[in-house]
């Protein structure tokens, strides 16, 4: 699609990003430009044709009154499309939300690189998942409507029965007596099922339906490792075993929904159940983000399926979780911060955001989920992939830290010297955007006394 478009004119650069500058389409051997040039687009596409050919069934549910409104979203959609294109400006984010004064200041900010090509790759991005949601809120009917329910539904079943098997295996972990060195150990094979799931995005594909294969995913969890490319599991274990029994808070900046979400729960499940945690939160996206991020809806609507489950195993962790979200054990923080859909690199988010800020600051280890968390955590930065992972988060450490991401773009730090080389020998570009490759990174959080 990118090669109908003439981009001689948007004055760009036949160059990859240089080291330490923020990632943008204005290079075009980037992933930002292919990002920005050919999957956006793609993606925009499919939404007008999904909404075209769902339209019948969207009047039907909100009513014939709205056939025009809907009309007039497809049109707005096409718009945004050609806007980006043809790197115009982005225009200010319209109506009365609470996000929507930082937005519009960033924007002339940023200024003159606020088209899409010109600006950070973040920026970019994320402003056109922010104008879709504007198109939708600028009419009468269609304000909470979530143009990406299908696929995330679609996708959720898809996952059930993967899912099923992890419960299993974990149900029959927690019934054995089991010492405190297979704990950790078992805890860790958590966390690398839980990074894999982040494999299962639909952004990625473009919004097409994932090809899910039937596997048991903690049976063959040790086959991955090659593939991952920091391994910190032994310090996230190390940090959240200590103190058992006692106040703590577990928080997950989740991702997506589906498989990836259900990975989440039954981690977060396996630190109740073994009293490493009293309380675990979860902070979810308060608009339709990326296709597959989960919104609130989806995480009431995953527990209710499972709890509506023909699998007796899926049906008792669907009850139970239930029970721990009425008993607060489980926090779904709602509504959602806006913050999570900001265009915001995350070393600004005490600045911005300082209540959102000090509430993830109380507990005792973040989880970060995903590649689109990690680039915000990276500042979407093209850092030598050597640097440490503490000093690419710019200072951002509320508290215990760790990401978990598979690797869909072109930034990563923390690596060992010659990793990346040898990788991009093998594989050339590829390595950093199929989502094959992973990373465990964590950081403690270091106390200053004065
Ligand atoms: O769901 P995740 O892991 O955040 O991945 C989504 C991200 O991956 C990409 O597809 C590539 O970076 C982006 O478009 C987006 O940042």
């Amino acid at each position: 699609m990118s090669n109908s478009i003439d981009f001689s004119k948007y004055k760009l650069s036949d160059e990859k990003t240089p080291i330490n500058e923020q990632l943008t389409a204005h290079y075009k051997r980037s992933y930002a430009f292919y990002t920005i040039a050919t999957r956006v687009p793609i993606i925009i596409t499919n939404i007008i044709d999904q909404l075209t050919r769902d339209k019948e069934k969207i009047i039907q549910r909100y009513g014939e009154h709205c056939r025009d409104e809907l009309k007039q979203c497809i049109g707005e959609i096409s718009k945004l499309k050609y806007e980006l294109q043809t790197d115009k400006k982005m225009t200010e984010i319209p109506g009365d939300e609470s996000d929507q004064y930082e937005w519009n200041r960033l924007l002339k900010e940023i200024e003159p690189n606020n088209s899409y090509f010109s600006s950070v790759w973040l920026y970019a991005e994320c402003y056109v998942y922010r104008r879709l949601k504007s198109i939708f809120d600028e009419t009468i009917s269609f304000g909470n409507f979530d143009y990406f329910e299908v696929s995330k539904k679609l996708e959720l079943s898809h996952s059930m029965a993967n899912i099923a098997r992890v419960l299993k295996s974990v149900n029959d972990f927690n019934n054995t007596n089991s010492g405190h060195e297979k704990l950790g150990n078992f805890f860790r094979k958590l966390l690398k099922v839980n990074l894999w799931g982040n494999r299962n995005d639909l952004s990625i594909t473009l919004g097409q339906e994932i090809e899910v294969s039937d596997i048991d995913p903690l049976a063959d969890i040790e086959e991955y490792n090659k593939e991952l490319l920091v391994d910190q599991t032994i310090d996230i274990w190390n940090c959240i075993k200590i103190e058992r029994n006692d106040e703590k808070i577990v928080s997950f900046i989740n991702d997506n929904a589906g498989y990836e979400l259900l990975c989440d729960l039954v981690l977060a499940d396996f630190i109740i159940h073994h009293k490493l945690a009293k309380k675990i939160r979860f902070y979810v996206k308060s608009i339709p983000w990326f296709i597959s991020d989960v919104l609130p809806t989806d995480f009431r609507y995953t527990l209710d399926e499972l709890r509506k489950h023909d699998k007796e195993v899926l049906r008792e962790a669907g009850s139970r979780w239930e029970s721990y979200l009425r008993e607060g054990i489980f926090e779904l923080i709602e509504p959602a911060h806006m913050f999570f859909t900001s265009p915001f690199e995350y070393y600004k988010m005490e600045k911005i955001a300082p209540e959102l800020y000090h509430n993830i600051a109380e507990a005792h280890l973040v989880i970060f989920k995903g590649d689109l968390n990690y680039r915000k955590l990276l500042a979407d930065t093209n850092w030598d992939t050597t640097t440490e992972f503490r000093t690419s988060l710019s200072g951002f450490e509320p508290t215990n830290l760790c990401a978990l991401r598979t690797i869909k773009a072109d930034l990563i730090s923390g690596l060992q010297p010659g990793v990346a080389d040898r990788l991009w020998e093998e594989e050339g570009s590829k390595w950093m955007s199929t989502g094959k490759y992973g990373v465990i990174q964590f950081i403690h959080k270091r106390v200053f006394t004065q």
